[in-house]
C-alpha cells in the first residue's frame, strides 16, 4: 500500500497546477478533480523499517487530511473466487470467501490485540509426512519435469513464504531439479561516488566482498543462477506500456552474455518476447549506512516468491510455506487470498521444532479499520 505522503504530494501538485491564489487552504482537494482510490486495508500496509504498529497505521491514507473528504464504497463479491469455481462449489466458495475476510479482519482466533494464533482447517493443510516440503512443491508443480516446457504451466502457480531466505532456498532447490545448463551471472557492486567525494569514508567497510554479500529485498542477488525455461520475476518497471513492470513474471527463452531473452507469462501482454539488459540498481534500504549500486539483471527466479511480492497476483495453485510465521499486518490474508479456488491452496506450517502443525500466527492492526 502506498504511503499517505504520495497522495498528499499529488493533491498539492494538482492544487498548484489547477488553482489560482496563494492560500492553499482555500483550494479544493486535488484542484477540484474527482479522484478514485482502490485498495483493501486488510492487505499489507506501507512497509516502514523499524516502525511501530501505530506509525504504520498513521502512514495510511485513512490518517491523512484527504480521508475526511473521501466517500467509501465497498465491493461485496470476491471476483477472483467466482472465476475459479463452478456452480457445484457455491457453498464451499462462499464459506471460504467469508473465512478469508475473517482472517483479514482478525476475527479468527478469538479476542486479541492484533496478533492471534489461528487454526487452519485440515483440508488446507499438507499432512504430516516424511517430506512435507516435497509434498507442497509437488502440489504446486505436479509432474514438474513433464510440464517444464509448457509456458501456461508456470503462469498461474507459486510457492509463497514470508521471508526472502526461505524463498531463496526453495528456488535453489527447484532450479537444481529442472533440466538444462546453469548460467551464472555475477553483479558488479560499487559504492556510489557521492558517498566517497570529500568525506572520510572508510573504504574497508565496503570492500567488493562486503557489497557482494548483501542480500537486499527488491534487489537481485550478487550471484544469479539461471537456466533456459525457468520462471523469473522482473524487479523493476522497464516498459510499462508493453507489460514489463515490477512484479511481472517472465520465462527465460535464451541466456546471452549481455542480455537475457524472455517471454512474458503474466499480466496484460502474455506471449510478448523481449530482451532484459543489466541495470544499475541502488537499494533504498535505510539499514545500509551508505549508498551503493549493483549492476545486475533486474530479475529473480520465482518458483517461489515472498508474500509481499505476490500482492496483486491471481493464481490457480498456491503452496503457502510457513516455516516461520508471518510478521506483519495482512500477510496471512494476502497469501491465502491469491488463489482462484480453495482447491488450489495448500499450506505447510512448521512449529519451532520443525514439526508440522495446524496453528499459525495472524497479525491484524485493527485500528486501521476504525476510520472506514
Ligand atoms: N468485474 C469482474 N468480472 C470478472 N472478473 C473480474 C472482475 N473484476 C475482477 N475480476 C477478476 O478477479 C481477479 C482479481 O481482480 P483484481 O486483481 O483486479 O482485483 P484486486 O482487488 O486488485 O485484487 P487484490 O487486491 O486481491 O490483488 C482477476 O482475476 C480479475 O480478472
Amino acid at each position: 500500500m502506498i504511503h499517505k505522503h504520495a497522495f498528499e504530494a499529488l493533491d498539492k501538485s494538482f492544487k498548484d497546477v489547477l488553482c489560482t491564489g496563494n492560500n492553499i487552504g482555500d483550494k479544493p482537494l486535488f484542484g477540484g478533480k474527482v479522484v478514485v482510490f482502490g485498495g483493501d486495508f486488510r492487505q499489507i500496509l506501507p512497509v516502514l523499517q523499524g516502525a511501530s504498529n501505530q506509525d504504520v497505521v498513521s502512514s495510511c491514507l485513512t490518517s491523512s487530511y484527504i480521508w475526511r473528504e473521501c466517500k467509501v464504497l465497498k465491493l461485496t463479491k470476491n471476483m477472483r473466487l467466482l472465476q475459479g469455481n463452478d456452480q457445484s462449489d457455491v457453498q464451499e466458495t462462499s464459506d471460504f470467501a467469508r473465512w478469508l475476510l475473517d482472517i483479514g479482519e482478525g476475527k479468527v482466533g478469538g479476542e486479541n490485540d492484533g496478533e492471534s494464533d489461528v487454526n487452519i482447517p485440515a483440508d488446507l493443510l499438507i499432512d504430516d509426512s516424511s517430506d512435507p516440503l516435497s509434498d507442497l512443491i509437488e502440489f504446486v508443480y505436479p509432474s514438474l519435469l513433464d510440464n517444464f516446457g509448457d509456458r501456461d504451466f508456470w503462469s498461474e502457480r507459486a510457492v509463497l513464504a514470508p521471508t526472502n531466505e526461505v524463498v531463496d532456498d526453495i528456488n535453489n532447490r527447484l532450479l537444481s531439479l529442472v533440466p538444462g545448463e546453469e548460467h551464472e551471472y555475477l553483479s558488479s557492486d560499487s559504492v556510489c561516488q557521492d558517498e566517497i567525494v570529500g568525506d572520510n569514508f572508510d573504504r574497508n567497510l565496503c570492500s567488493p566482498d562486503v557489497l557482494n554479500s548483501l542480500h537486499i529485498s527488491g534487489i537481485p542477488n550478487h550471484r544469479l543462477v539461471l537456466k533456459v525455461g525457468v520462471p523469473v520475476m522482473l524487479l523493476r518497471n522497464i516498459d510499462q506500456r508493453n507489460g514489463l513492470c515490477n512484479g511481472t513474471r517472465l520465462q527465460i527463452v535464451s541466456l546471452g552474455r549481455h542480455v537475457i531473452e524472455v517471454v512474458i507469462i503474466s499480466g496484460n501482454n502474455i506471449g510478448f518476447r523481449t530482451f532484459i539488459p543489466r541495470l544499475s540498481l541502488i537499494p533504498t534500504d535505510k539499514r545500509i549506512a551508505f549508498r551503493f549500486q549493483r549492476r545486475q539483471f533486474p530479475i529473480s527466479v520465482c518458483f517461489a516468491m515472498t508474500i509481499n511480492k505476490s500482492q496483486g497476483q491471481s493464481l490457480s495453485r498456491v503452496g503457502l510455506y510457513l516455516k516461520s510465521p508471518v510478521f506483519s499486518h495482512g500477510q496471512l490474508y494476502v497469501a491465502l487470498s491469491r488463489v482462484k479456488s480453495k482447491k488450489g491452496l495448500k499450506i505447510l506450517i512448521l512449529d519451532e521444532d520443525g514439526r508440522t502443525t495446524n496453528v499459525t500466527r495472524n497479525i491484524v492492526f485493527k485500528s486501521i479499520f476504525s476510520n472506514l
